[in-house]
């Protein structure tokens, strides 16, 4: 059965091993916590239809491993790259230190234009807590990332990262800060939008791919 769908974001969730990134990305798809979850290899990939502002949005996203030896595997998914959910653990501040990295990787491996969100898990572990709110919304606010506190094990606020970041996503093309046809900009169109996409590039004489991410 073909989906339709008015875009295509591509998305990454990075940030340290253990932070609950394949846990939030269950979450999503399948609205119950993965209480069997074990350490990501490489990568791991799941989409799902959200409806944005009136907008159908297919979000394609690939979860990375957090462990340092996958690092070189993962950094190979980072390109083009609409948005991403940068997680860290807030009972770790060992995850919370470690996030400049990860933002450097992002911003430099992926598109520079990249949607980034800044995600606070386990939010229900509130008597383990490490990380404040206040130190991590004023480390999103230095750099520039929208942040949200989550528990992908009650499904607090999980939705709501991802439809948040498709929404700046969306508002930024909408103000043209964000260029669909730009190739690596991580975004493709669906359904009526390809089909005259693809009409006017066969009418130039391009390859007749669609394919943009
Ligand atoms: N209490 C609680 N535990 C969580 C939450 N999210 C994940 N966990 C637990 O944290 C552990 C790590 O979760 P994962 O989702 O596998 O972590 P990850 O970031 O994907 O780890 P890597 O694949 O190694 O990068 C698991 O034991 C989960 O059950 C949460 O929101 N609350």
């Amino acid at each position: 059965m073909s989906e339709t769908y008015d875009y295509l974001f591509k998305f990454l969730i990075i940030g340290s091993a253990g932070s609950g990134k394949s846990c939030l990305l269950h979450h999503f798809i399948e609205s119950k916590f993965k209480d069997d979850s074990s350490h990501t290899i490489g990568v791991e990939f799941g989409s799902r239809i959200v409806n944005v502002g009136g907008k159908s949005v297919k979000l394609q996203i690939w979860d990375t491993a957090g462990q340092e030896r996958f690092r070189s595997v993962t950094r190979s998914y980072y390109r083009g790259a609409a948005g991403a959910l940068l997680v860290y653990d807030t009972t770790s501040r060992d995850s919370f230190n470690a996030l400049s990295n990860w933002l450097n990787d992002a911003r430099t491996l992926a598109s520079p234009n990249i949607v980034i969100l800044l995600v606070g898990n386990k939010k229900d572990l509130d008597e383990a807590r490490d990380v404040t709110f206040l130190e991590a919304s004023t480390f999103a606010q230095e750099n520039e990332l929208i942040f949200l506190e989550t528990s992908a094990k009650t499904g607090e606020n999980v939705e709501e990262a991802f439809l948040k970041c498709s929404k700046t996503i969306l508002a930024k093309i909408d103000t043209g800060e964000l260029d669909p046809e730009r190739i690596g900009s991580g975004i493709q169109y669906g359904g009526p939008a390809l089909r005259n996409l693809q009409t006017r590039q066969r009418s130039i004489n391009k390859p007749d791919c669609g394919c943009r991410v």
